[in-house]
């Protein structure tokens, strides 16, 4: 098992981060179905699938937050689940669902997060104010989480993942309930950061920002990959949202709902 975040001896960079045969089930349903997936290092990886396809429980497993039933995970050639403290290091984690310590304020939660990952002060100070700055939440710095709404709350825990400059960010619907000058600072954020040499990837329902968005994407559904490589390589010749239509399917005829029908 390798802990190496060096270069493979052919001298190709590891992926940042590799899933190998993931699975996962919750009783008799089956969440995760033998997922494999490479992200490029320096990727900006998209993970688009339809309502209860397996993407957070994906996620979940491959940042250390959910055990899999099967399977293996590396970020930078680190095996998550055998090393999950050196792995950890290398991630920053925007999760779906998952309560933040929300009696702090917004300042002190980022603080708290960069003290956490073993940062001196200053530079948490620092930091803290930059990522305030950038998110539009300085003038909210000593609101309290709780009093946050549902928007600040993601960009709060957003800064919260950027704060330690890790080298794969994973965000579960960075910007969902987020306005949309907002979503363009965010999406300016993980741009710049792409470009020094960071990875992104992120799940979202929006095809067309995926598409503008990302240079990678992954189609789930059903706990199975249908269809994985570069946007251009996915949609071919179709727009991202066509695509995904055509490979998961499930377009409902609304012709049965008469009785929504006012006139
Ligand atoms: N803790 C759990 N217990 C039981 N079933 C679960 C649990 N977590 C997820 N599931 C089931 O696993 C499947 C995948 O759920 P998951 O949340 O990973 O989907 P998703 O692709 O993130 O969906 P969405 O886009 O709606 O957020 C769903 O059928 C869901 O009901």
């Amino acid at each position: 098992m390798t802990t190496s975040i060096a270069p493979s001896a052919d001298g190709a960079r590891p992926p940042a981060l590799s899933i190998r045969g993931l699975v996962k089930r919750f009783g008799e349903k089956i969440a995760v179905d033998n997922i494999h997936l490479d992200v490029p290092a320096g990727s900006f990886y998209g993970l688009v699938g339809p309502n209860g396809a397996g993407k957070t429980t994906s996620l979940s497993m491959a940042t250390g937050l959910l055990r899999p039933d099967h399977g293996q995970v590396t970020v930078h050639g680190v095996d998550v689940w055998q090393h999950p403290l050196e792995a950890k290091k290398l991630m920053g984690l925007l999760p779906d669902g998952v309560r933040l310590f929300d009696r702090l304020s917004g300042e002190q939660l980022v603080s708290y997060a960069g003290l956490l990952r073993g940062m001196d002060k200053d530079t948490v100070a620092e930091r803290v104010k930059d990522l305030l700055a950038a998110l539009d939440l300085t003038k909210d710095a000593g609101t309290l989480v709780v009093d946050y709404s549902a928007g600040m709350t993601k960009k709060i825990a957003l800064a919260a993942a950027l704060i330690h400059a890790p080298r794969l960010l994973v965000l579960d619907e960075p910007f969902e309930s987020v306005d949309p000058v907002s979503a363009a600072n965010i999406r300016d954020i993980l741009q710049d950061y792409v470009k020094s040499g960071g990875t992104v990837i992120v799940s979202s329902h929006v095809m067309d920002l995926v598409q503008r968005m990302c240079d990678h994407v992954a189609v789930i559904a059903a706990g199975r990959v249908l269809a994985a490589g570069t946007v251009d390589e996915v949609r071919g010749e179709m727009s991202l949202e066509d695509k995904f239509v055509e490979l998961v399917g499930g377009r409902n005829q609304t012709a049965g709902l008469q009785w929504l029908r006012t006139s």
